[in-house]
């Protein structure tokens, strides 16, 4: 049996993480999460004001979401999240808990577990093109005023990282073409 698997699709906000990553997943047939849904309340409230967040109210929920993916890769569960993980930090807590605050991208992670070796999707795309899509989009608690704010906290996903980069430019569909033929070869 082929062991479990995560996606993670990241970027800023609008870029398309929920709308891509819920459609790859059912094209997959893989459980979906958007790490939208586990913000406290405080970080929500915090974004809704028009306020980024920072480091300090970023690292708890990345560590909440990384014992979400380590249950479901332990109990054999494939897994796309849908994560803005800006930071590179932020990406390696997400694989490695909150040790990796204090670790190197190469350490090894918690003993007795399972490693977690993300495919990191990042949707790239300019501002103009995304702040557009913002703009249009209806019923979300982020303000599109954060998202100059975003581009400011994003460090695109580099080696040794597991990534591809593609434009939001594409149609969703041609997106989740690319990611799934990725997968199918690796
Ligand atoms: N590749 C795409 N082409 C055109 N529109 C898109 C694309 N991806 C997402 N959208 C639209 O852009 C908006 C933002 O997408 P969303 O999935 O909410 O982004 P995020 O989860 O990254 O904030 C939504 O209205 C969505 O329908
Ligand atoms: O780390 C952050 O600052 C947030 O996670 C942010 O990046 C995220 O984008 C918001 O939760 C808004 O949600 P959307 O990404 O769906 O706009």
């Amino acid at each position: 049996m082929e062991p479990p698997r995560v996606v993670l699709v990241m970027g800023v906000s609008g870029s398309g993480k929920s709308t891509v990553g819920s459609l790859l997943a059912t094209e997959l047939g893989w459980k979906f999460y958007d790490a939208d849904d586990y913000h406290p309340e405080e970080n929500r409230k915090k974004m809704g004001k028009g306020i980024p967040l920072n480091d300090q109210d970023r690292i708890p929920w990345l560590c909440n979401l990384h014992d979400i993916l380590l249950r479901n890769i332990s109990s054999g569960q494939s897994v796309v999240l849908a994560c803005s993980a800006l930071k590179k930090i932020y990406r390696n807590i997400l694989i490695r808990g909150e040790g990796a605050t204090t670790q190197g991208y190469d350490e090894p992670g918690e003993k007795g577990f399972p490693e977690l070796k993300p495919l990191v999707v990042y949707l790239n795309g300019s501002f103009e093109v995304i702040s557009g899509r913002l703009a249009k989009r209806k019923g979300h608690f982020m303000p599109p005023e954060l998202l100059q704010s975003q581009f400011d906290t994003l460090e695109p996903p580099s080696a040794p990282e597991n990534f591809l980069s593609l434009n939001v430019d594409r149609s969703v569909s041609e997106i989740i073409y690319f990611i799934v033929d990725n997968i199918k070869i690796k």
